[in-house]
């Protein structure tokens, strides 16, 4: 196992200060209950903020630093203003709530972004300088959202993985964020970013592009020359230490004194920081409704909420304290007696043996988040159910949802359901129960924790080991190349190579200045110039028909071998397949608005540049399975390309015009040919051994030599004319 660097806002302990002994304690939430381990067990460090230390003496500090150092912990102090501006501001002001759907709740004018891309920054900074070669790092969640692209500015080479922790928005809501792009591009820096369910994956996608117009195919997004996979992972919990605690002696103590002093009552069980996202208000107007429909109930219900103390200092949760308090107090107000009241509240935190001791007691256990990105307390619950018994009530907006099934699934907007689900629950036959939970278990028990951290880093092993960029080193080593004393034969794609590529094929029509080009390049000694297009050969004809130069239309389908000299066809290439695509294309193209078809000789383009990105997509890979079903005995290729689907009959590629190029050549020429999409990669695969390939863009390629796009390709035919 490589030795794994783990980057996140907190580190998995908590700094407890009392007179002069300081400790450093385990601290509550998903991610430091997930992950505690594995970073010690490689030799790797886990570098986070340890929470609020200002008030501690330089002597506790040295004993804090000391407590890190032996559980591998590297501190990253934050400043009060960092805590109030990156912490309390923008992480969890802006993005939680926005990332949560809840974008009311964002503040109007949002200061707080240069503070978080600062420690974005410092948390790089420090994180860089723990790197050696072959290390992993793994930076967590929404706080931390640019450090990946950070770290990739200062590690080209590492290999790094990001994990979201909470839900990722649809794009209509993320769009609305004021740095958008840049969380995005971020991100972009991981090679696996990671999210709970694949829907909040598919969010990713449909933002990279709706705001960067990147195409996720399958899984990968090509994104400045690497290779970025996007999944889902859902995070699980450690099982079988949540099932061995809940079956101490010390815990079934606590139970039976629980269940002894609640006889005759049936146990509801709610525990969650108090979040605003955690739906705490809806979950207690259900047992209200439950207790005023059902008055034989009342003094029969309990709920016992647990409400763990969180990020006290901003409004929002201070506000939703004072809401949820007055709640408890009216609705205990309303249906409590001397001896009880239906709603028992603890404002604190509990440790995992007291937590596994109220799961064990509950009848129902309620987790109905508004939203949520995973929920691991409605795992922990399954967990602490050896004996297969109690109910679980859960949000379908809890990323849990979407693996626990077996659970009661709740809208929690909706209070009557959720009356009507408690009910449900309280009327559950022993039997049903006892299926349902030994469903839940397994799903729990076999998707734990330890399969969630191997299943991401063996998923970040396996991607290809990141390579440099090629870029502006590629332009001086190809043009030193192309400079030798010997013939060559140039193959030059027009399209995003030679000439940018334009909002509709017809406009991009060569400038003087490439016709100069092109010409004076065709005029120096022992050199031919070939173009070598998709384009129609009446196009090409038109364009470039003067120049003394090769001409290949359609992919190779067509060829001119110099100027004036006659159009030549393929051999073997039969035109009954067109009849059979048409109707498709066109049907495609009337039912996509802003779509349209290219015809050609030998194929059939359907162009969506101009249609809604996140729809051309979905309708592109529609048209795709079509022409595979029409096509099924493989006479034709369907070619995915840069908002275009092609399809053309099998054999005819770029490729096939390299033989025509080199017919008649001296031995020892030198082969260069220059290309960016995919179509051009055909063409380079053909090239004999010893040629050189350049491409033009940020995409994955074979070519040996990478260059920005069509400027640096002139600049580098332009160097060829100079002495
Ligand atoms: O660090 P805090 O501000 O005190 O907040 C505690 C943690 O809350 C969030 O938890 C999320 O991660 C869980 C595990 O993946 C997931 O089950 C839950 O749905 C999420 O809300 C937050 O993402 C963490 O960064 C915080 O440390
Ligand atoms: O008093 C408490 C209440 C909760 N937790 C832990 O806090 C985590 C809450 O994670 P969850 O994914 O449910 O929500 P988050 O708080 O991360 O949003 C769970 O592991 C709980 O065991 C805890 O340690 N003490």
């Amino acid at each position: 196992m490589p030795r794994l660097l783990l980057v996140s806002n907190r580190l998995p302990v908590t700094v407890k200060a009392e007179k002069d002994h300081v400790s450093v304690v385990r601290s509550p939430g998903g991610l430091a209950t997930g992950l505690s381990r594995p970073h010690e067990r490689s030799g790797g460090v886990w570098i986070g903020w340890p929470g609020d230390v200002s008030r501690l003496s330089a002597a506790q500090r040295t004993q804090v630093e000391s407590q890190l150092s032996a559980l591998r912990c590297v501190p990253l102090y934050l400043s009060a203003s960092e805590v109030s501006r990156f912490y309390e501001g923008y992480s969890n002001r802006v993005l939680w709530p926005l990332c949560h759907y809840l974008l009311d709740r964002i503040p109007r004018q949002d200061r707080d972004w240069e503070a978080y891309a600062k420690v974005n920054e410092r948390f790089a900074e420090l994180a860089a300088s723990h790197y050696q070669p072959g290390d992993t790092i793994w930076v967590h969640d929404y706080q931390l959202m640019l450090v990946p692209g950070l770290l990739r500015k200062r590690l080209p080479e590492a290999r790094i993985g990001y994990f979201h922790h909470i839900p990722f928005p649809s794009s209509e809501i993320f769009r609305t964020l004021p740095h958008r792009e840049d969380l995005l591009r971020g991100l972009l820096g991981a090679d696996l970013v990671g999210f709970h369910t694949p829907s909040y994956a598919h969010h990713f996608s449909s933002s990279l592009l709706r705001l960067l117009g990147l195409e996720t195919d399958l899984d990968n997004v090509t994104y400045e020359g690497r290779t970025v996979r996007v999944g889902g992972f859902p995070m699980g919990i450690d099982a079988e230490a949540f099932e061995k605690v809940s079956q101490e002696p010390g815990v079934l103590e606590e139970l039976r004194v629980l269940k002894e002093r609640s006889a005759g009552q049936r146990l509801l069980v709610g525990i969650d920081r108090l979040d605003y996202t955690k739906g705490i208000p809806r979950r207690m107007l259900a047992l209200q409704r439950v207790l005023e429909r059902q008055p034989a109930l009342r003094g029969r219900l309990r709920l016992i909420q647990v409400a763990v103390p969180s990020r006290t200092q901003v409004e929002d949760y201070a506000a939703y304290r004072d809401k949820v308090d007055e709640l408890v107090g009216r609705i205990n107000g309303m249906y409590g007696t001397v001896h009880n009241v239906p709603i028992h509240y603890l404002y604190r935190s509990f440790n995992e043996k007291q937590l596994a001791g109220l799961y064990r007691a509950a009848d129902v256990m309620l987790v109905t988040p508004v939203r949520d990105g995973m929920n691991l307390v409605a795992k922990e619950f399954c967990a602490c159910r050896p004996d297969e018994d109690g109910v679980l009530i859960l949000s379908e907006f809890a990323g849990a949802a979407s693996e626990l099934r077996d659970a009661l699934i709740v809208n929690p907007y909706d209070v009557e359901a959720m009356a009507d689900a408690i009910e449900e629950a309280l009327r559950m036959p022993v039997d049903t129960r006892r299926r349902r939970m030994r469903t839940l278990r397994a799903q729990v028990k076999s998707r734990d924790v330890h399969w969630w951290v191997g299943s991401f880093l063996d998923t970040l092993q396996g991607m290809p080991t990141p390579s440099i960029r090629k870029g502006s080193v590629g332009v001086a080593e190809v043009v030193a190349s192309l400079k030798e004393k010997r013939p060559r034969v140039l193959l030059l794609d027009y399209d995003g190579t030679l000439r940018d590529v334009t909002s509709r094929p017809e406009l991009a029509v060569p400038e003087p200045e490439l016709i100069m080009l092109l010409r004076r390049l065709a005029a120096l000694p022992d050199t031919a110039v070939h173009v070598v297009s998709g384009r129609l050969k009446e196009t090409l004809e038109q364009w470039l028909g003067a120049l003394p130069v090769g001409l290949h239309a359609e992919h190779g389908l067509w060829s001119r071998s110099g100027q004036g000299a006659p159009w030549r066809m393929l051999e073997g290439v039969l035109p009954e397949w067109k009849e059979q695509a048409r109707p498709l294309m066109e049907a495609f193209a009337a039912r996509v608005p802003g779509s349209f078809v290219e015809e050609k000789t030998a194929s059939f383009a359907w162009h969506y540049r101009q249609v809604d990105p996140g729809y051309g997509a979905e309708q592109a890979r529609e048209l795709r399975l079509k022409l595979a079903e029409v096509f099924a005995h493989g006479h034709m290729e369907v070619l995915p390309g840069d908002k275009v689907v092609e399809v053309r009959p099998r054999g005819v590629h770029k490729g096939r015009v390299v033989e025509k190029a080199l017919a008649g050549a001296a031995p020892g020429t030198l082969v260069a040919a220059f290309g960016d999409d995919r179509t051009d990669e055909d063409l380079f695969a053909a090239l004999p051994e010893g040629a050189l390939s350049v491409h033009a863009g940020d995409r994955l390629s074979r070519a040996t030599y990478q260059v920005s796009g069509p400027a640096e390709v002139r600049k580098v035919l332009a160097s060829l004319l100079e002495a």
